[in-house]
């Protein structure tokens, strides 16, 4: 089932504090979508909001052209992990699926226990006594065996060590290639995760930064190294994210779309063109802009 969520001129405010600003985008593609932003930018908001947790202040927000705020029939299509302290939970994993399972339209409950399986977590152990790591593995488990059509992980790996973060994003490529759906992650380990995305949603400062192909972010930007003057040259009328030099030789990322021309005329000077991450991209635009490009 295809799924089309559109959101138009959104805003969101807590009482004094605004924490979403004039948030316009849609997605309408299965696929895995990063969304970035410093600490305070406004990602748990946003998804809040996509969960139905929340209804925004102003601005539309619907799940298959139905507003999704109090909308039972859509909101079911959506499940959204987060964080949980099972500090007071005294059942065990295996009956909280069980539960969900009866619940949840598309939950697979083989599949729950199969993904313990391969975490080697104890389903039989009361979830109180799971460590930060393993409750997050639970939530992880969860999520995925919700099946739902529009998933979300809210920094689901707090506490993951990097063996299960692998097999995280392993199940999730799996899962993407047996049975797309929209998977919405919301990070801070960007260079961790960054092969993982189809598209990346960038928040700063309560607004929408960018949302790009994953592909088209990365052919907008390149590193340029050689000698200084050569590399002040050719970038001088470039968006320039940073810049690094040693004695003479500088290097610079640049936010620009290098043509056929450009790039033969940066080689003809003797100059390296290099790629640039998602990481680069989002660590020097979220310095301090406040607008899109
Ligand atoms: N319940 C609340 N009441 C008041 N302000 C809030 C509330 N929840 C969040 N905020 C504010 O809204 C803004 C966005 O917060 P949000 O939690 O959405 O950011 P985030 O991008 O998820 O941050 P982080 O990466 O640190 O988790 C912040 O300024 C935050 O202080």
């Amino acid at each position: 089932m295809t799924m089309k969520i559109e959101l138009d001129h959104v805003n969101l405010i807590y009482g004094r504090q605004t924490a979403l600003t004039d948030i316009s985008f849609s997605i309408h593609q299965p696929g895995i979508y990063g969304l970035l932003g410093r600490n305070g930018a406004g990602k748990t908001s946003l998804l809040s909001l996509l969960a139905n947790y929340k209804m925004p202040t102003s601005g539309s927000l619907t799940l298959n052209d139905e507003t999704l705020f109090e909308n039972v029939q859509q909101t079911q299509h959506v499940h959204f992990t987060f964080q949980r302290k099972f500090e007071d939970e005294y059942e065990k994993g295996k009956d909280i699926l069980n539960e969900a399972s009866k619940f949840m339209p598309n939950f697979d409950l083989d599949f729950a226990f199969s993904l313990a399986d391969r975490f080697q977590l104890d389903l039989k152990k009361p979830m109180h006594k799971h460590s930060t790591g393993m409750a997050s593995i639970f939530q992880v488990i969860k999520g995925m065996a919700t099946k739902a059509p529009i998933t979300i992980f809210d920094e689901a790996y707090t506490g993951m060590d990097a063996p299960a973060r692998e097999l995280f994003y392993e199940i999730i490529l799996e899962e993407q290639l047996k049975d797309p759906r929209i998977i919405l992650l919301s990070t801070h380990l960007i260079s961790e995760m960054e092969h993982l995305f189809d598209e990346v949603i960038i928040l700063h400062k309560g607004k929408l930064l960018l949302h790009k192909g994953y592909e088209e972010l990365l052919s907008q930007g390149a590193s340029i190294t050689g000698e200084a003057s050569r590399v002040d040259r050719l970038s001088a009328n470039m968006k320039v994210l940073k810049e690094q030099q040693l004695g003479g030789t500088k290097s610079v990322i640049v936010f620009e779309e290098l043509n056929d021309a450009l790039i033969q005329e940066i080689e003809n000077e003797g100059l390296k063109i290099g790629n640039v991450t998602v990481q680069d991209v989002f660590t020097n635009l979220t310095k301090g802009a406040e607008s899109d490009e």
